[in-house]
């Protein structure tokens, strides 16, 4: 009998391998397509045309489950001049292994199914039943400064995170590769770069090369052992109203680390610890009103937990994917191997003034 979720975790796969291939060929234009949304955040062309193809994967394959994606049409509808390009790359974009497309199945028809793709995205979430979980560009100012952003999908399942994949172009291949030689701002998906994270609950997780066709081999990853706190480094945020670096300065300072934290656009952050290049994700809260979307953390936080580590928020509470599009009860993020956590959650509550 094939293992819990494996075609889940196959489909997830490759419908992020092939958005990939979407957000590649954006990456390397000149001009994105960049608009700001209602909050002031970017959205590019490339966000709209990955969210398209994962959903109309996920459509196909499983027309019963909810979707909670970041991104929505209403911007679209009123925007031809936006409208075109996108449809344009999604049309073109299809794996280069007949079989792997077929598999996918469906596809977006024309205009107006693109339109209608996009917003299945806009389940309410919640406890009950099956929902995915959708974030087509991670980190959008990270991969307009041509630095780190993922691509991240996720399956919850009455609220828990069952299977979590993140497809990050930029980050290296190799498990190995010191982290801060493979950040900064010039950093692109050339030869030897592109990997694929992924988990299962109670599987294990996996890293394997972010390809263009059918599935490479996967190989599992494990969070590294920190077994001296002085020899271990913060991966942050690199915007500072993303997370406040300098309590986390602070926080290293008690720990007793030494190494300068290591700031990192995405979910790459949760994909670079689970392999062991880093060691603890730290995101500290920058405001009491911000509440973090669930398509932000519920990939990376099975991968982390299922390589060894464990991730709660500043209060010491698991993440809660169960309460909606948002993570409305929790506050920040700390991701660490489980032996060491409680120790960082401790000095996190004393700077925060938490107990
Ligand atoms: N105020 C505030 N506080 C905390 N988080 C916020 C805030 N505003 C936005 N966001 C979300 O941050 C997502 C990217 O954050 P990252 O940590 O990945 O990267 S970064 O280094 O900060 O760019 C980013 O994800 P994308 O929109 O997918 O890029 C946002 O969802
Ligand atoms: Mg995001
Ligand atoms: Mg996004
Ligand atoms: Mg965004």
């Amino acid at each position: 009998m094939a293992s819990p979720y494996a075609r889940e975790l196959e489909i997830a796969q490759l419908a992020v391998q092939r958005a990939a291939i979407l957000t590649k060929r954006v990456f390397h234009e000149k001009a994105k397509g960049t608009v700001s949304k209602d909050d002031a955040s970017p959205v590019t062309i490339g966000d709209f045309g990955a969210q398209a193809l994962i959903i109309a994967a996920l459509r196909a394959n499983f027309p019963g489950d909810a979707i909670v994606a970041e991104e929505e049409a209403a911007q679209l509808r009123s925007d031809d001049k936006l409208r075109e390009p996108i449809w344009g790359l999604v049309r073109d974009t299809k794996l280069e292994d007949d079989a792997a497309e077929r598999l996918l199945g469906g596809g977006v028809k024309d205009v107006d199914d693109l339109l209608e793709v996009l917003d299945l995205g806009r389940s309410p979430g919640g406890r009950k039943g099956r929902v995915w979980t959708i974030d087509p560009i991670d980190g959008t100012k990270g991969f307009l400064r041509g630095g780190q952003y993922a691509l991240a999908l996720a399956l919850l399942e009455d609220g828990d995170v069952k299977v979590g994949v993140l497809g990050c172009p930029n980050l290296p291949v190799d498990d190995e590769a010191p982290l801060a030689a493979d950040i900064g701002a010039n950093q692109t998906d050339a030869e030897g770069r592109g990997v694929i994270f992924s988990a299962v609950v109670g599987q294990g997780a996996t890293s394997r090369p972010l390809g263009t066709g059918g599935l490479a081999q996967g190989k599992r990853i494990k969070m590294k052992e920190v077994t001296d706190m002085a020899s271990a480094s913060f991966c942050e945020s690199v915007e500072s109203c993303h997370s406040n670096q300098s309590e986390a300065a602070q926080i290293a300072q008690r720990l007793g680390i030494t190494k300068p934290s290591v700031r990192m656009d995405s979910q790459a952050k949760y994909g670079s610890i689970a392999r062991g290049a880093g060691d603890i994700y730290l995101r500290l809260p920058t405001s009491k009103t911000y509440q973090e979307k669930i398509w932000d953390h519920a990939a990376g936080d099975l991968i982390v937990r299922e390589a060894g580590g464990q991730v709660t928020d500043t209060k010491g509470q698991r993440l809660d994917f169960g309460v909606g599009r948002t993570l409305a009860t929790n506050s920040g993020v700390i991701a660490a191997p489980a032996a060491v956590h409680g120790r960082v959650l401790e000095v996190v509550q004393e700077v925060l003034g938490l107990k």
